[in-house]
């Protein structure tokens, strides 16, 4: 396998996950509204193959997860191409790899097919065994692409956030586009601290899982539960201070997380499971059912919370 400098995996996670979204920008354009299932379909496949060639050209000795990749959606089909998905690296070649590429080439698939949504995303994530057999997420990025903003690692251990030129407006928020034009193209990004006893919970527009709200009704805090879609659109309002934290149980996989948390840890964020255990990527099972990311101020406070209601989690 060829040496490869650090900032160059970061250079291209951000590279990557951007000009997919640019791709899926013009894919609602092409397809249309209409028929959902065809929507979300091309997007996925799209967006997958994309990475995928993209990936095998710039770095062909690594190996590749993607939601998209798995033998279980080989029968799925974008519109006007009847070739099955990339499949992904064999299990055995990827448990043994040393760098694993973690993507989810539409996260938030759901709202990706709801005209006026902008809380999808594109994840690519970077998972790397050094040779003392430590394991972590080296880099990772996370693009919004109809909010026009790409959140990404730098080679400096940190996270920074950059804006690009597409993207769609907001029909609700329509001021904080504005505010961001002012913006430079690239700022440094921080988990922002909450504001003294408030705590606003992004949670899944469509799957919230139960015990947050009894979690919420504990917590001795101002707490407001936020629906957004997507897992990378939740973590980055958290990064963005949009909201607070992002907690949630009861099923998600690798792909769901990997580049979200690679850019709230740089970030400065707390991101683990519901238990406080860390995160674990490039498992023989990508299941990793639960997650909660937030400021670190407010770890302990959640996740006592969470223990506190644990009879109601998710089995
Ligand atoms: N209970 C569950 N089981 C499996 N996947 C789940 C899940 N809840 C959420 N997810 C996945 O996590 C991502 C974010 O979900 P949500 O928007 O509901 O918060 C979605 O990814 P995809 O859109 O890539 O499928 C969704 O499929
Ligand atoms: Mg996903």
């Amino acid at each position: 396998m060829t040496e490869r400098a650090a900032a160059d995996d970061h250079a291209l996670a951000a590279e990557l996950a951007a000009a997919a979204g640019r791709l899926l920008l013009g894919v609602r354009d092409e397809v249309g509204f209409a028929d959902g299932r065809a929507l979300k379909d091309t997007g996925d496949l799209r967006s997958h193959e994309y990475l995928m060639a993209a990936l095998a050209e710039r770095c062909p000795g690594d190996a590749v997860l993607s939601e998209e990749g798995r033998s279980s959606v080989a029968g799925k089909r974008s519109r006007g191409d009847d070739r099955a998905p990339t499949r992904n690296t064999g299990e055995a070649e990827r448990l043994s790899a040393s760098r694993v590429w973690i993507i989810d080439p539409l996260d938030g698939t759901r709202e990706f097919s709801e005209e006026g949504r902008r809380d999808w995303a594109v994840h690519v994530a970077l998972w790397e065994r050094d040779a003392a057999g430590a394991a972590r997420l080296s880099a990772g990025a996370v693009a919004l692409p109809a909010q026009g903003l790409t959140l990404r690692t730098d080679a400096t251990g940190g996270a920074s956030l950059v804006r690009d030129d597409a993207g769609e407006p907001d029909p609700v928020t329509a001021g904080s586009d504005a505010a961001r034009r002012g913006l430079p193209r690239e700022v440094p990004l921080h988990a922002p601290a909450p504001d003294a006893g408030k705590l606003r919970i992004a949670v899944s527009r469509t799957r919230p899982p139960e015990f947050v709200q009894r979690l919420a009704e504990n917590l001795d805090l101002d707490v407001e539960l936020v629906p957004i879609g997507s897992a990378g659109a939740k973590i980055s309002a958290v990064l963005l201070g949009e909201v607070d934290a992002y907690v949630h149980a009861g099923g998600q996989y690798e792909w769901d997380s990997a580049a979200p948390a690679a850019v709230a840890l740089a970030a400065g964020a707390h991101a683990s499971r519901i238990d406080g255990a860390p995160l674990e990527y490039n498992r023989k099972d990508p299941r990793l059912p639960d997650i909660l990311v937030c400021h670190p101020v407010s770890a302990s406070t959640l996740l006592t919370g969470i223990g506190d209601v644990s009879d109601s989690l998710p089995g």
